[in-house]
């Protein structure tokens, strides 16, 4: 960024010029048909809400993320949408009440207060699925299969699917009886990583064993082995971890029968993401990478602050991450026609046009530059009618 642009625009907030946005664009429309095709229905929650409806049951993180302002006409305060998932959830919840299953989906900008790494964005273009009134390992991993479809239909093949559930965590805590601000202390250390403030915080404090060595220990089960490790570590600690641990190892089963050629990797200390995820989590990696391409997860009680307690999980990505992945796309050609109202002349470009040309008509006393109107043809009368000339030579 030079310095102009620093100038005019605040850090992490960018425009997207014609080329880069022709290229989302036809990504999001593919990936919009994508998810109708599998039954999802479209729906456009808000840019700008209460903020108590806005972060009602969705978490503090959300909350420090969430650009808030006075509405002049109430009052009271606003917020503006840090995270989709969560407003989608109240449509669900309060607006829809459908008995059965509902699966929805939308692709809308959000707003964030701070920037996720060096020059990344704060106005993420979220895309995403989630599905309503199911609890159970058939709705994630339909989920997560739309995930995969998502990323194969972006260009990225070469995705690691990292899955984790924040169930095991949850149940150790109990076992273990930490108090809520305990509980905050250690999810930083978790999310950090952070080994010596981690055996400070256990050492620090009398906690019940076994659970306590199990917490000390599940941030390094990951890999290959996590499961079989997980499943000698939990089974003293804590019964209903143990479970989780069950369920999580069928989803694997599952996603690796239905996509043998995705790589899986297992973290069964990953908590990533905000507050309100409950259950399983997935987040898909490309190599090398460290923010993810697209995550989500599955989190069962954002609805009861609106009345109704429903199942969820789902997924969400940035469509100007996920456009990173694909080659320059070509740019489609077009026809410059030339000024001018004669009938025959507008009547052949509106010809061209319905036949699905694009046809740009030059305005008289400008430099109508084909380059520049990216037109590889021009419209000329020669012989006595309206013929295509070749302009790429
Ligand atoms: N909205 C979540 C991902 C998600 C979607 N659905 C459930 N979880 C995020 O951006 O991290």
């Amino acid at each position: 960024m030079n310095r102009e642009e620093q100038w005019l625009l605040p850090e992490g907030v960018e425009e997207i010029l014609p080329e880069r946005a022709a290229v989302i664009e036809g990504l999001r429309r593919r990936l919009l048909d994508l998810y109708t095709r599998w039954g999802y229905e479209l729906v456009f929650p808000p840019l700008i809400e209460f903020l108590e409806s806005l972060l009602n049951g969705a978490g503090r993180d959300l909350e420090i993320e969430t650009f808030k302002l006075t509405d002049q006409l109430s009052g009271r305060m606003m917020g503006v949408r840090a995270d989709i998932t969560p407003q989608v959830a109240r449509i669900d919840a309060h607006s829809l009440r459908r008995k059965g299953p509902s699966r929805l989906c939308y692709c809308s900008t959000a707003l964030r207060t701070r920037i996720g790494l060096p020059g990344a964005s704060r106005i993420p273009y979220q895309i995403g699925v989630e599905l309503f009134g199911h609890d159970g390992i058939e709705s994630d991993a339909e989920v997560i299969s739309l995930m995969l479809a998502t990323l194969a239909e972006a260009g990225a093949d070469d995705v690691t699917l990292e899955l984790g559930h924040v169930g095991i965590y949850r149940a150790l805590v109990r076992a273990a009886g930490l108090t809520d601000a305990d509980e905050a202390v250690l999810r930083g250390i978790y999310l950090r990583k952070a080994r010596t403030e981690l055996d400070a915080f256990f050492s620090e404090r009398a906690l019940p064993e076994p659970a306590a060595r199990a917490l000390a220990a599940l941030p390094w089960l990951a890999g290959e082995d996590a499961l079989a490790q997980g499943r000698v570590l939990l089974a003293t600690a804590s019964a209903e971890a143990l479970a989780v641990l069950e369920q999580l190892a069928e989803l694997v089963a599952r996603v690796r029968a239905t996509h043998p050629q995705v790589a899986i990797h297992l973290d069964l200390g990953e908590l990533r993401g905000y507050h309100y995820h409950t259950g399983s989590l997935f987040a898909a990696y490309r190599n090398g990478v460290s923010e993810p391409l697209a995550k989500g997860g599955r989190y069962d009680h954002i609805g009861e602050v609106f009345g109704r307690a429903r199942p969820a999980t789902g997924f969400s990505a940035d469509l100007k991450l996920l456009v990173a992945c694909q080659g320059t796309a070509v740019q489609p050609g077009g026809i410059l026609a030339p000024a001018g109202s004669d009938a025959a002349l507008l009547a052949e470009i509106a010809r061209l046009r319905a036949a699905g040309e694009r046809v740009v008509q030059a305005l008289p006393g400008a430099d109508n530059l084909p380059a520049e109107l990216r037109c590889d043809r021009e419209l000329v009368f020669v012989e006595q009618r309206w013929q295509l000339h070749s302009l790429s030579s």
